[in-house]
């Protein structure tokens, strides 16, 4: 007598949430004997693979798309929810439901396993990733979680093979009871609500013990990431970050302006009167040097930064942000790509890449120079530092440090405003969903932070030494030929003068004097070559080598009036200065139809609102 063969392969799946470990798991359980082919008609990835069952049959077992809910919202998900209602075409449905949780992230992940086990279906749930739950300090009772959703739970390690004998036990257990006719036991449908509170409760009742550190991150989260509390204690670091950025830097930043001084009359001293007296003097330390100057500045914010990345906080900034950028159209992907568009917005424009909508990528790339990158930096340091009284304002907030502060939110509101425009007419679309994993806090490792600063400052440092160093280099010699004849303006009579006075007609209506808009043209290479043009300026223009001393600082105070400066810094929160970035959008747009936009509308702001600032500082009297 023949034993009754079965003639069907039997078939579970692994389902679960992203990230789950649902691959890790399906590579544990069935190694090299793999197949890999695409759902007919998606471009779905359909992994399947020979289990070897404990009684020499095998079942084929297939690793399905990670899902948040059976209401798919992408190809894949939908491929994830028709296939386990045994709704594809050409699909059998799996006799065994494989449910992936990752035990240190349970109760997001019991929404989805919920909605599977309502199902009724015979269900196997593998509580992965226990290593990971027990590093993170928390101690789970798969009994109780057995208990509570009324199916079998296996604890997993899918990448060490733990767990796997038992899982494969309990995927035998499970076949049976499908052979032996117990196919559906139907369960009550909870809505979405219910489940969310249902996990939360079953995820609370599986932990047998929380360490505290876990505890005080949790208690972290929970204020941290507060509807209403984050994202006042967001800006209020950030604002404490700009007040530091001021009044830290300031004894550094005057020891090194010292040190110029003192090279300047180390130079006079030893150079003998003439023309290369003052391309030392009047080109490389008036110009490089009052860049290098802003050094201590830079290193400061990135301080900040670094720490904010390397604690887990910048994470959680982003997730504040994304309820923020869902307002405009955009969703907290954009997030990062615009964040580090503070450094610089060539990294930024390139982490867009990570932002799969193109719509909402393109407009991110338009945005990104908005955010305020830390070449800026130096021209809003002199001339909050020229213009700006030290005082305080409301017991005790330096005056100098919120009018950084005030600068880096207008160009964030500038940018807001822009994308809401554009998601409304050029980028018009959808905003796609955003969920991402929140790192864990850690304290941050002192080495990593030190070879971090060292990094930016020196990227700071070279640039000093290469760009700003060629382009103030040109500007000196711009400035010094042809040379005047006693009684003459050096910069009346100068090439550069020249070119200044027929463009000052432009920039006249705005405010801007006859210097300023000189720095505008190098600075297309680099904003803070302003600086170094400014500087270089004034000490080509200094009547005697005295003068030449005075720093760039003192210079703008005596020559500037405050609407001036004002415009000043307005043309250059919008203002699309710096050709790299317009090279990089270039090629990440693949044409220069967008660059050309970027440019023409982020010119017209910077004019408009240099002008408005203008005309209403002046308007009040200031
Ligand atoms: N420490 C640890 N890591 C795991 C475990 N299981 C999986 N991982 C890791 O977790 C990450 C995600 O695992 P995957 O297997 O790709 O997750 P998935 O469920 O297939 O994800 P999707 O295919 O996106 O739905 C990988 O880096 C795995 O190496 C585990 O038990 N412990
Ligand atoms: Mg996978």
């Amino acid at each position: 007598m023949n034993a009754p063969v079965s003639l069907r392969l039997r078939k579970a799946a692994l389902v679960g949430n992203p990230n789950a470990g649902k691959s890790a798991l399906f590579n544990a359980l069935t190694g090299a004997r793999q197949k890999i082919a695409n759902y007919p008609g998606v471009t779905v990835e359909r992994k399947a693979g020979r289990l070897m069952m404990p009684d020499g049959i095998p079942v084929e077992l297939i690793d399905l798309p990670g899902s948040y809910s059976f209401d798919a919202t992408s190809p894949d998900e939908e491929v994830t929810r028709a296939l386990v209602h045994g709704e594809f075409e050409g699909e059998v449905q799996p006799d065994v439901m494989v449910v992936v949780l990752d035990a240190a992230n349970l109760e997001q992940h019991l929404v989805f396993a919920q909605e599977v086990i309502e199902l009724g279906r015979p269900t196997v749930v593998a509580l992965n990733m226990v290593d990971l739950a027990q590093r993170d300090g928390l101690t789970l009772d798969p009994d109780a979680l057995s208990e509570a959703l009324g199916v079998p739970v296996i604890p997993t390690v899918a990448v060490r093979r733990k767990g796997l004998t038992e899982l494969i036990a309990a995927i035998a257990v499970a076949e049976a009871d499908f052979e032996a006719g117990q196919r559906v036991h139907p369960r009550p449908h909870l809505t979405l609500p219910e489940r969310r509170l249902a996990a939360r409760n079953i995820a609370k009742g599986a932990i047998l013990s929380v360490s505290t550190t876990r505890r005080l991150h949790t208690g972290l989260d929970k204020v941290l990431l507060h509807p209403w509390l984050g994202p006042p204690i967001l800006f209020a670091l950030l604002f404490v970050i700009f007040q530091a950025v001021f009044a830290w830097a300031t004894p550094f930043a005057d020891a090194l302006e010292g040190i110029a001084g003192w090279l300047s009359g180390l130079v006079v001293a030893i150079v003998p009167a003439g023309l290369v007296r003052d391309f030392l003097t009047e080109g490389v330390i008036a110009g490089v040097g009052s860049v290098v100057v802003f050094l201590p500045q830079i290193v400061i914010l990135f301080a900040f930064i670094l720490v904010m990345e390397a604690t887990g906080y910048m994470a959680r900034a982003a997730f504040i942000m994304d309820r923020m950028m869902a307002g405009v159209g955009l969703s907290g992907r954009s997030f990062i790509p615009l964040l580090s568009s503070f450094a610089c917005a060539i990294p930024g424009i390139m982490a867009t890449r990570s932002i799969a909508d193109p719509k909402d990528r393109l407009t991110t790339i338009l945005i990104a120079p908005l955010m305020t990158c830390s070449a800026r930096l130096p021209v809003y340091g002199i001339v909050i530092a020229a213009v700006i009284p030290n005082t305080s304002v409301w017991g005790g907030i330096g005056l100098q440090g919120l009018v950084l502060f005030a600068l880096y939110v207008a160009g964030i509101i500038g940018a807001m405003a822009v994308a809401l425009i554009l998601r409304r007419s050029v980028t018009a679309g959808q905003a796609s969903g955003f969920i991402m994993e929140l790192p864990r806090y850690q304290m941050p490792r002192l080495r990593d932070l030190a070879i971090g600063l060292w990094q930016r400052a020196w990227v700071f440092l070279r640039r000093a030494g290469t760009i700003i160093f060629a382009a103030t280099v040109i500007l000196w010699l711009l400035l010094t030929f042809p040379r005047a004849e006693p009684g003459e303006s050096q910069l009346d009579v100068s090439i550069a003068g020249q070119v200044a006075s027929g463009m000052h007609v432009v920039f006249e209506p705005v405010g801007f004097n006859r210097e300023m808009t000189l720095a505008l043209v190098p600075a297309m290479a680099a904003r803070e070559v302003a600086v170094a043009s400014l500087a270089t300026t004034y000490a080509v223009d200094s009547e005697n080598e005295a003068a030449t001393e005075n720093a760039l600082r003192d210079q703008i105070t005596a020559r500037w009036s405050l609407p001036t400066a004002l415009a000043f810094l307005a043309w250059f929160v919008f203002a699309p200065q710096c050709l790299s970035t317009i090279a990089v959008a270039r090629r990440e747009t693949n044409g220069w139809k967008w660059p050309v936009f970027m440019l023409a509308y982020l010119f017209a702001l910077a004019y408009i609102f240099a002008g408005i600032t203008f005309w209403s500082a002046t308007a009040l009297g200031l």
